[in-house]
């Protein structure tokens, strides 16, 4: 995928950011309704999505028939201050979002957590209608990251749709195991959007871009994998 193929959309501040990105989940998850009686979602997690998660609650919709996955997950327990899944409950469960946890229990092999979170999976509805993805400052995205497991979220077979990973550096704001989507599950959404805030951020992007199918970056592999144009949303 090259310039060409990704759409920037640039904003004055954070917030601003987030009620934009929000009307477009909205406008996503109305049209799957209407298409299919249903929508089907993977939220990021980290920090930066927060806001947007708060206004895209307030938003008028038939949440009950909304389900929400987060794209990976930490391998800490329900409730930790760590876990994807516990941010995206506290915003869209009071609503009435079916909101799915992918590590129920943390178990500590991780390679089995990825297994059955991607058991998990085969109970939904695919492809999924939008999978939102944040990135981090060292180029990961979803939790796919450097490490053992690297080309098994890359490159494994289609139909897994979920993996473990042990991350190699850990990322020192959550050094911890952790379950993602793979690429196949990523790229192939209906919809596929990134929030980004800082010019860190924005500048690994622009580099994954150049870099092409043979990235350093696991943004860069999914962005020259995915099968349709991204829009990357970004706010200083
Ligand atoms: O669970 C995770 O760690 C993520 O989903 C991850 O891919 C995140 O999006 C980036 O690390 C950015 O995180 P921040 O938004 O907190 O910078």
């Amino acid at each position: 995928m090259d310039d060409e193929t990704v759409e920037w959309w640039e904003y004055d501040d954070a917030a601003e950011m987030a009620a934009a990105v929000a009307g477009d989940i909205g406008f996503i998850i109305e049209s799957a309704i209407d298409a299919r009686g249903g929508a089907v979602i993977a939220l990021a997690g980290g920090k930066t999505p927060l806001p947007i998660y708060e206004k895209l609650a307030a938003a008028k919709i038939d949440w009950k028939r909304v389900t929400i996955i987060p794209g990976d997950e930490r391998i800490v327990p329900l409730g930790d201050p760590l876990s994807n899944v516990t941010a995206l409950a506290k915003a869209f469960l009071p609503k009435g979002a079916r909101v799915m946890p992918i590590v129920p229990t943390a178990t500590p092999d991780y390679k089995a957590a990825g297994r059955s979170a991607d058991a998990l999976m085969q109970d939904l509805h695919w492809p999924l209608d939008l999978c939102l993805l944040g990135v981090g400052a060292d180029g990961h995205t979803a939790s796919i990251f450097p490490g053992p497991d690297f080309d098994e979220a890359l490159n494994g077979p289609k139909e897994r749709r979920a993996l473990g990973v042990m991350p190699e550096p850990m990322p020192k704001d959550a050094p911890v195991p952790r379950v993602t989507l793979s690429l196949a599950a990523i790229t192939t959404a209906r919809a596929l959007m990134i929030a980004v805030t800082g010019k860190d951020k924005r500048k690994v992007i622009e580099d994954a871009i150049k870099q092409g199918p043979s990235s350093k970056y696991p943004i860069g592999r999914v962005l020259a994998e995915a099968e349709l144009p991204a829009d990357i949303h970004w706010a200083p």
